[in-house]
């Protein structure tokens, strides 16, 4: 297969299995969620959020070329950013604030939903055990978040009081960080799978990755949308608010 029909392979992937599709992002970005249930995808996408540079640091622990982990590090500082001025993870608990949650509580993880912790957990123990192919690959439904990333700002800001360039502030940054991260990843896959096997573990990486998105939001749908089953220990509207 050329490196082209690779490429059009994963695109594929993200055509058909991309968390665009599913119907809470749809609630969400057409304005037609409540606020507790704006809170709770907050509340459960830090989750998400706070397992991203523990699974890039899990990366480059595997990593031993210089080379590579030199490409792979501003991911991290991506999220984590300087004290002073902070990153990804201090913005996404603005948008905490801003929705009426009080940021610490978030920051505790207190109250996120069994299957969203068990994905976002599995995607770490993927990238950290599985090979660096599969790893790499797993990265790349970033090639498809640009586009939700800007569904969402305009979604929101079209039909939510919370939203604001401040608050917001998280998805407008990853318009420019998401497209550097994913030209390096994909680079990277389409050289190093070079046979058929190899391209077939680079596409089930990606499956694999559409699935643990897909899953948090099946689980926040089913918690607080339909049928409105909050599982034991998962966050109760009225609580952590600021
Ligand atoms: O809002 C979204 O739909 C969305 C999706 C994804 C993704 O496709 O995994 C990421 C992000 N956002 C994101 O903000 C982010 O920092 C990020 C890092 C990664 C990754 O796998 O390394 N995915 C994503």
């Amino acid at each position: 297969m050329s490196r082209e029909s690779l490429e059009a392979r994963l695109r594929q992937i993200g055509a058909e299995r991309y968390h665009d599709k599913h119907p809470f992002h749809h609630l969400l970005h057409s304005g037609g969620c409540t606020p507790d249930q704006v809170r709770a995808w907050v509340i459960n996408r830090w989750a998400y959020q706070a397992a991203i540079p523990m699974k890039d640091a899990a990366f480059m622990s595997r990593c031993t070329d210089p080379a590579m982990r030199r490409e792979w590090r501003s991911r991290i500082e991506d999220h984590d950013g300087g004290v002073e001025e902070g990153g990804g993870i201090r913005r996404w608990l603005k948008l905490a604030e801003a929705v009426g949650l009080d940021p610490d509580f978030v920051a505790s993880g207190r109250g996120v939903l069994p299957a969203t912790q068990f994905a976002v957990d599995a995607y770490i123990r993927y990238v950290r055990d599985m090979p660096l192919l599969q790893a790499v690959a797993s990265s790349l439904t970033e090639l498809f978040a640009p586009k939700i990333h800007e569904q969402r700002i305009e979604g929101l800001l079209q039909h939510y009081d919370f939203a604001s360039t401040e608050s917001l502030s998280y998805f407008r940054k990853r318009l420019t960080e998401a497209p550097k991260d994913v030209a390096f990843g994909l680079e990277w896959v389409l050289t190093h799978a070079d046979t058929p096997e190899k391209e077939d573990m680079a596409a089930e990486a990606l499956i694999f990755k559409t699935n643990v998105l897909w899953a948090q939001l099946d689980a926040l749908h089913s918690a607080y949308v339909e049928p409105g089953r909050i599982p034991p220990g998962a966050w109760h509207p009225g609580e952590g608010l600021a």
